[in-house]
């Protein structure tokens, strides 16, 4: 099961409709691969808040149009990392869409944990509020997206729900790159499945991209990471590894649930 991750370029000089022409060239380029990756808010840009309304887009919009046929003519499953949502009550998420090899809308994740603190995405946007699976005829997808990936009981959660390729689009930035490599190993470690991290490449709103999307296995060995500038990661994965890697090391089985809450003593 071959797997791409475009990590594309977010250069705030280039117009949106002109990266999004090339993502959608791009994807086509990956006839072949099973399953193809893109990065968070590639659009806009994942720190570029001040172009966040303007380049709001329903789920009708152009890139839902775009990416639809672009996974139609691959013949791929395609997850289009996310875009600018405007809900019909107004409000803005940052959603992910996932699209089957004959253009449909096969999953939306809204993502739950937001990213500012006490500004940009983490004002600007709602917060998500479900977990999301996509079956694939030889996996399921567990998405989650870029700030989510350093709270592991999302991750958990979706491999509850029978996730094994756990699929993070991102914006990550450079200066927290350390970060990147070492969560996305550790949440494959921890629920022995594959993880697909894509991030962007570039500078937009003064913030350098970290680029370097990893593909780590379930033993959590990284199987193939890029390097800073815009880039395709392609690698072939073994759908059975995960079942795989749970039998043979079945730690997930030990999980102590329902434990009774932390006595605190002394005074
Ligand atoms: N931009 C994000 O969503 C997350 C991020 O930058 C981080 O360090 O976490």
């Amino acid at each position: 099961m071959r797997a791409s991750l475009i990590q594309i370029a977010v250069d705030r000089d280039e117009p949106v409709d002109s990266r999004r022409r090339r993502a959608a060239a791009l994807v086509r380029e990956q006839r072949g691969s099973a399953l193809v990756v893109l990065p968070e808010l590639w659009t806009v840009g994942a720190f570029a808040y001040d172009s966040f309304e303007a380049e709001a887009e329903t789920l009708d919009g152009p890139t839902r149009r775009a990416m639809a046929e672009a996974a139609a003519d691959a013949g791929v499953w395609l997850h289009a990392g996310s875009v600018v949502e405007r809900a019909a009550d107004g409000r803005l998420f940052n959603t992910s869409l996932v699209f089957s090899p004959e253009g449909r809308l096969a999953g939306v994740y809204r993502k739950i944990h937001r990213f500012g603190f006490d500004k940009g995405e983490a004002v600007m946007m709602a917060a998500g509020e479900e977990l999301v699976t996509v079956r694939l005829p030889d996996a399921t997808l567990g998405l989650g997206t870029c700030y989510d990936l350093r709270f592991p009981e999302l991750f958990r959660g979706l491999v509850d729900a029978g996730a094994d390729l756990l699929v993070v689009p991102a914006g990550w930035p450079e200066r927290r790159r350390a970060h990147w490599t070492l969560l996305a190993r550790a949440r494959a470690v921890e629920n022995q499945a594959y993880v697909l991290a894509c991030s962007t490449a570039g500078t937009h709103a003064g913030v350098e991209q970290a680029g370097h999307s990893t593909v780590v296995d379930p033993w959590g060995e990284v199987l193939a990471e890029a390097g800073a500038g815009e880039e395709i990661l392609a690698v072939d994965l073994d759908p059975k590894r995960p079942a795989e890697s749970r039998e043979q090391f079945p730690a997930l089985k030990d999980r102590r649930l329902g434990l009774a809450p932390p006595v605190v003593r002394g005074s």
